[in-house]
């Protein structure tokens, strides 16, 4: 049953593109989001080198996003039409600052050096991907697309490691917080209308193009942890 009681913070949530791309690749989205590494870490089994292995790498990760951001940040000021979009997308940038101070603290307690990290070709594709979609070439709605499934795959994994039963470690439960949290998931929501409404818009071309690039995401994110599991 739906929750009525949404208070006014919240945004509705519409039946639009992105959810019948979701039905329609279902699998890969499970897969990204209900990955072993993230069931591991919910149940409490996980293997705390690969917790460390996912911690370098999405450090790394996370610095090539911030351009990422600061491009759709552009975009949104230029090419959107509506200017919430930018204050949407601001808070986000605006949050990857404390989130790289967050991976800074987490690192000196984990002892991970992250001046010494290369990054693992998994994250090298995934970075790379980003860079093409900075392209001006790529549509609005496009990497509009691409920037809600980067931040919900996060959102729905850590969220899972803190719904009921589980048995996440004390000491892991900072980083499900992190994307797990209420805001969090309001601020998907808001990009994620932000799509939407751009798709509604759009030729069947861009919906060809952000189809293709919200499943492309979805495998970079299971790679991603693909990758972290397999620890070093
Ligand atoms: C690989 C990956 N995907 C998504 C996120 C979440 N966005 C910003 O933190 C992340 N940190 N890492």
């Amino acid at each position: 049953m739906k929750n009525l009681e949404t208070s006014s913070m919240e945004e509705p949530e519409k039946t639009g593109m992105i959810d019948t791309w979701l039905d329609k690749h279902s699998s890969i989205y499970t897969a990204a989001t209900r990955h072993a590494f993230v069931v591991s870490i919910r149940d409490g089994s996980v293997d705390l080198s690969s917790f460390r292995t996912w911690l370098g790498q999405d450090y790394l990760f996370v610095r090539g996003f911030v351009p990422f951001v600061a491009n759709v940040l552009i975009r949104a000021g230029k090419e959107s039409g509506e200017s919430s979009d930018m204050e949407v997308v601001l808070g986000g940038l605006a949050s990857l600052y404390d989130e790289i101070e967050w991976f800074k603290r987490e690192g000196s307690k984990w002892n991970v050096d992250f001046s010494t990290i290369v990054p693992q070709k998994a994250n090298q594709e995934y970075r790379r991907f980003l860079e093409a979609l900075m392209s001006s070439e790529v549509k609005y709605a496009v990497i509009m697309t691409a920037f809600w499934a980067i931040e919900a795959v996060y959102q729905e994994s850590f969220a899972h490691c803190l719904e009921d039963g589980n048995k996440t470690p004390a000491e892991l439960t900072g980083a499900c917080h992190r994307w797990g949290n209420d805001g969090f998931k309001q601020y998907c929501l808001s990009v994620k209308n932000i799509a939407e409404r751009c798709l509604e818009n759009a030729s069947s071309e861009v919906l060809a193009e952000a189809e293709n690039v919200l499943v492309r995401v979805l495998e970079h994110e299971v790679a991603f942890w693909e990758m972290s599991r397999g620890g070093n």
